[in-house]
């Protein structure tokens, strides 16, 4: 290791390892129980099962487990399978294929593990995680050595596995520089005898795997073997399809009017899906409604602002938009939009509220990635290849027919147009000069002109009222995808396009006490910062304080140079100008985020706390 990289590392350790490490220092109840297992597990299996486990004895292996603290889950929705657990039959063979998070194929061939409800190892995995752990040990060791070659250069289904770099535990943890903590991370239980996290376990269409009992029912009726998708820790499920058209079924999931939910992928790279019967017109009525009825200034409809300074609104995001972030249709959405997601339990400091657009004619969003851009002046770590936290899928939901020839669709650039017929790029934008009527509508070379250019070339949706989409903005392991630019497209009509969007983010949000700093920059503050919201959070009268208004006034006391020029959003919306001397009063709520921005650069984010009447000031 160079000298940066020891000094990185020390600087890492020192912010991190405290919860890193939680992990692994719980006690050694469970590796009592592994070692029981243990023997049980070798009773159980043929002897040549373990010959491929001779690779890991070169390497350092320490064999740690804790125990977990019941009563923490208490709370935890994924319990609930564990009350049942074993009510029906657990098969004593299962046979699976293991994908990586995100990949259509598999990653290993077909996979025996021996399953027997009376071993002691698999009576011991009780709680979601150390079932994890128990099914990651299996897997090692099922696996036959396809999955555990560390040392050497191997070709195995998931691509060539370098050095000791690779390997399926190594995938499970991909290190505390790759690894995002997550509220549950102290609950996870290292690997018997690997000591590294666990991966998490799913069905191809997100649901949690999280006992053996639910790994026998992942099996689908008629076929022998499972699917089975493994999420490294502190990583979120995301949907792998194959081809264009693919299928996801989503009926585990409840629809207000009963109807089938379920995913048809419009593109595999970008990873976009249209989410038949995600909400109803009923929702798309309210959302509407609301969104003309807020009366609060930070959250009705007004022309979005994606920065610039307080005067001009953006000129590449010409909509209106209205924040919704307490109304029921809202909660209900946003907790649907977890469900779809496979992401349980729903964490409120991993979404945005609903975001409500309008577009007249000829407005539009330039396109754009909903991933933000790290900015020096926040001591937030966007970095989600990393540690960090940022958009990770966006669900846009449309409240209004539109036709093709209407315009307003959105617009993934990088996608392919499902119209076989779609014209190029060079051909469209030909087309669209030559229309009289159209040509009217933007100055020749704007980006509106380009834009409808790109509408009509690639691949786009045209908003149908209750209709919904779902893409992602990162990769499975957490780079951010380039691919998912897009946009809203110039509206073409007198007709009023209506849609909303949910934003999710992989890790605690900007502005949560929980999210990830930086490692260099405004740590000792943020950690106060952290200190204090969390014993506030702590606070059991909390709960109670979180709906009622709060009477907030933001000042600029004048004299720091760095806020001159300072301008008010709520989260990125613009407020108003916040110079010298100057000052607003609003009625928020606890945990709304406002930031300060100069220069379209956020320099300063303010989450609203349970005190009735507020004051922040710079
Ligand atoms: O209006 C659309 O179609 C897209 C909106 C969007 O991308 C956004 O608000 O981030
Ligand atoms: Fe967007």
């Amino acid at each position: 290791m160079g000298k940066v990289d020891k000094k990185y590392d020390k600087k890492y350790d020192k912010k991190y390892d405290k919860e890193y490490s939680k992990s692994k220092d719980k006690g050694h109840t469970l590796s009592f129980a592994v070692f029981l297992c243990g023997v049980c597990f070798a009773l159980l299996i043929p002897p040549d099962f373990f010959k491929n486990l001779q690779s890991l004895s070169n390497k350092n292996r320490v064999a740690s487990s804790p125990t977990l603290n019941e009563q923490s889950y208490s709370h935890m929705v994924h319990s609930q399978s564990y009350s049942q657990s074993y009510s029906h039959a657990v098969p004593n063979i299962v046979h699976l294929y293991l994908h990586r998070n995100g990949e259509a194929d598999p990653c290993s061939s077909l996979i025996t593990i021996p399953i027997n409800p009376t071993n002691k190892f698999i009576k011991s995995t009780k709680t979601p995680h150390d079932f994890d752990s128990a099914l990651t040990s299996l897997l090692l060791q099922g696996a036959q050595g396809e999955l555990l070659q560390n040392g050497s250069d191997v070709k195995t289904a998931c691509g060539t596995v370098v050095g000791d770099k690779g390997g399926f535990d190594n995938f499970c943890d991909m290190g505390k520089l790759k690894t995002p903590i997550q509220h549950d991370h102290s609950l996870l239980i290292r690997v018997p005898s690997y000591n590294t996290l666990p991966c998490s376990y799913f069905t191809r269409e997100g649901v949690r795997i999280d006992s053996f009992e639910s790994l026998a029912r992942a099996k689908k009726e008629g076929e022998d073997n499972v699917n089975v998708y493994a999420v490294p820790a502190g990583r979120l499920f995301m949907f792998a399809p194959k081809f264009v058209g693919e299928e996801f079924d989503l009926s585990h999931i409840s629809h207000p009017e009963n109807k089938r939910i379920y995913l048809e992928t419009l593109s595999v790279s970008p990873r976009v899906f249209d989410i038949h019967g995600f909400f109803v017109e009923s929702e798309a009525d309210d959302i509407v409604e609301r969104a003309l009825a807020q009366q609060s200034e930070s959250h009705k409809l007004k022309r979005s602002s994606t920065g610039a300074n307080g005067y001009s609104v953006s000129s590449t995001r010409t909509s209106e938009n209205a924040f919704d972030t307490h109304s029921k249709s809202a909660k209900d959405l946003k907790e649907r939009c977890f469900d779809v997601l496979g992401i349980r339990p729903y964490r409120e400091s991993l979404a945005d509220g609903l975001q409500v657009l309008r577009y007249n004619i000829t407005t539009a969003y330039i396109p754009h990635l909903d991933w933000i851009d790290p900015s020096p002046q926040l001591d937030h770590d966007f970095i989600t290849s990393g540690t960090g936290s940022n958009r990770f899928a966006t669900i846009l939901l449309y409240m209004t027919d539109f036709e093709k020839v209407e315009g307003g669709e959105t617009v993934f650039v990088k996608g392919a147009s499902l119209d076989p017929e779609a014209p190029s790029k060079e051909k469209a934008l030909a087309d669209l000069r030559a229309d009289e009527r159209l040509s009217g509508l933007f100055k020749r070379e704007s980006w509106e002109e380009k834009m409808v250019s790109q509408c009509k070339s690639a691949l786009s949706v045209s908003p149908k009222r209750a209709k919904s989409v779902l893409f992602y903005s990162q990769h499975p392991d957490g780079r951010k995808d380039e691919a998912s630019l897009h946009g809203g497209c110039p509206v073409l009509v007198e007709k009023q396009k209506w849609a909303a969007n949910l934003w999710v983010w992989n890790a605690p949000r900007l502005g949560y006490p929980e999210a990830p700093v930086k490692l260099d920059k405004g740590n000792s503050k943020n950690k106060q910062r952290r200190k204090k919201n969390s014993s506030e959070q702590a606070d059991p009268r909390a709960a109670n304080q979180k709906d009622e208004q709060k009477h907030v006034t933001f000042k600029n006391r004048g004299g720091d140079p760095t806020f001159k020029d300072a301008v008010l959003h709520y989260e990125d919306t613009f407020w108003g100008n916040l110079g010298y001397s100057q000052q607003h009063s609003v009625n928020s709520f606890e945990g709304h985020v406002w930031n300060i921005k100069v220069k379209d650069k956020t320099v300063k984010t303010w989450i609203v706390g349970k005190d009735k009447v507020q004051v922040y000031e710079v």
